[in-house]
């Protein structure tokens, strides 16, 4: 049992964790900085790699600085490929070699792994329609593609696809960031801004609250709603924890739609808008803007959600935590500038989508269970079965998505007083519309 006293604790054991302190040598023998109250390990509950602290750390620490000269790329992705793959080519010669040599991200399972096909039996058959259904594979397909990095020709070496999988899962715009890289996601429990270091052109890694002891030290992969929680999952594999942001259906009739969505006429007093940066209510067009033409909900927990966001709200995302109450107090305020119309649309389509699929939110529940039991009992045997674990990638994936758009019909229709009751408007001017056509 763990913390036997026989027992080598895993720390001590596994690379991944063990050779932390030798990493923290190079990095700061490279001109990093790091916080002495930092250490790596596996986050307890998920069991992913990532930051935890050791000592508390109070708010506007900085905890971490790469220089410039530590950033790898961050020019574009084919010569980013190609430095990256020069630069583990060149082995213990690279400055960077510690960093590879601690790096994780073969570790970790992308949806661009899984087979292609989508027969019974496949992951992406699992989806069961539902995006990234249609984009599982995108990124590896732009990338050999005949505009992509290799020009139509097939990645065949594992050397490429390593330098190619670190890129994708660890880099941001500036490039591939040591240490930096080392942080999960999570927009919810997000405790770290950066700032540029626009002289030295290095980053610096802040506190952005009081952050306890032995707590994990998160960043964000998706700044101010610009990526759904379809778009991680698409792109690295994993659901991401409360807020998520859904996304569905593309088709252009909702794209210019989605500009109505909301009551902006200054005959209307329900946005009130305390932000002092803002210009004001009906000045600042964010309070409006759509967060994006889909169809789209905000969860924040089992139980609350912002139907159809606007870019006001999802601007939290990644800059910064509110609590439920603060969350809750929001999306009052926006639920009563959205037109129920719209609503009833949302309503109807989360409807007919949930009804589309083949099976079912407590179906699903079973099915996972099963399938969880089926993969640990394939580890047992030592069979390392990367399709039956793919399987279950996809139906965790679908089965959230599903209680989102449940809870998107029971958001619509429990708050149904809250929203701006512009429905007999709206069907009386369609009426008008439809008569004058006549
Ligand atoms: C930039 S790395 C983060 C650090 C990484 N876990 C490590 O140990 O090196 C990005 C990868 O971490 C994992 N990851 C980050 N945030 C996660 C989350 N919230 N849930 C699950 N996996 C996550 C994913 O495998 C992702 O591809």
């Amino acid at each position: 049992a763990a913390g036997s006293p026989n027992e080598t604790p895993k720390r001590d054991v596994d690379p991944l964790i063990s050779k932390f302190p030798k990493f923290v040598e190079w990095f700061r023998r490279q001109g990093g900085f790091i916080d002495d109250r930092v250490t790596i390990g596996y986050e307890p509950g998920s069991n992913i790699r990532g930051m935890i602290t050791t000592a508390d750390i109070p708010a506007k620490t900085e905890i971490m600085h790469i220089p410039k000269s530590l950033i790898i790329g961050g020019v574009d992705w084919c010569q980013d490929f190609e430095t990256i793959k020069k630069e583990m080519d060149m082995g213990p010669l690279s400055k960077w070699f510690d960093y590879f040599d601690f790096d994780d991200s073969s570790g970790s399972r992308l949806p661009l792994e899984w087979d292609r096909s989508d027969e019974p039996g496949s992951a992406r058959r699992e989806l069961q329609g539902l995006t990234p259904d249609d984009f599982t594979h995108r990124h590896i397909d732009w990338f050999e593609g005949d505009w992509g990095c290799l020009g139509g020709k097939e990645m065949i070496s594992v050397f490429d696809f390593q330098a190619f999988k670190i890129y994708l899962t660890r880099s941001m715009n500036l490039g591939l960031m040591p240490m930096y890289d080392l942080m999960n996601h999570h927009n919810g429990k997000i405790n770290t801004y950066i700032e540029r270091d626009a002289k030295r052109g290095g980053v610096s890694v802040l506190s952005l609250v009081d952050i306890p002891a032995g707590f994990p030290i998160y960043n964000t992969y998706s700044w101010s709603g610009t990526k759904s929680t379809n778009d991680l999952f698409g792109q690295y594999g994993f659901v991401e924890d409360y807020p998520q942001l859904w996304q569905w259906n593309d088709s252009e009739l909702e794209r210019y739609r989605a500009y109505h969505r909301y009551v902006t006429t200054d005959n209307n007093d329900v946005n009130l808008d305390e932000n002092p940066n803002h210009l004001g209510k009906w000045n600042n067009k964010l309070n409006f803007e759509h967060n994006s033409p889909f169809y789209e909900v905000l969860v924040i927990s089992p139980t609350v959600a912002a139907l159809l966001p606007t870019k006001h709200l999802t601007g939290v995302l990644g800059n910064g935590q509110l609590s439920l109450e603060g969350w809750r107090s929001v999306i009052d305020n926006h639920h009563a500038t959205l037109r129920s119309s719209h609503v009833d649309a949302l309503c109807d389509n989360a409807m007919r989508t949930l009804n589309s699929l083949p099976t079912t939110i407590e179906q699903d529940e079973k099915i996972i269970r099963h399938e969880k039991l089926r993969l640990k009992r394939l580890k047992e045997f030592g069979i390392e079965d990367a399709n039956a674990a793919d399987v279950v990638m996809a139906i965790e994936f679908r089965l959230a998505f599903k209680k989102a758009l449940r809870l998107t019909m029971d958001v619509a229709t429990q708050e149904r007083e809250a929203f701006f009751k512009d429905t007999e408007v709206a069907t009386r001017e369609r009426e008008a519309f439809d008569t004058d056509e006549l």
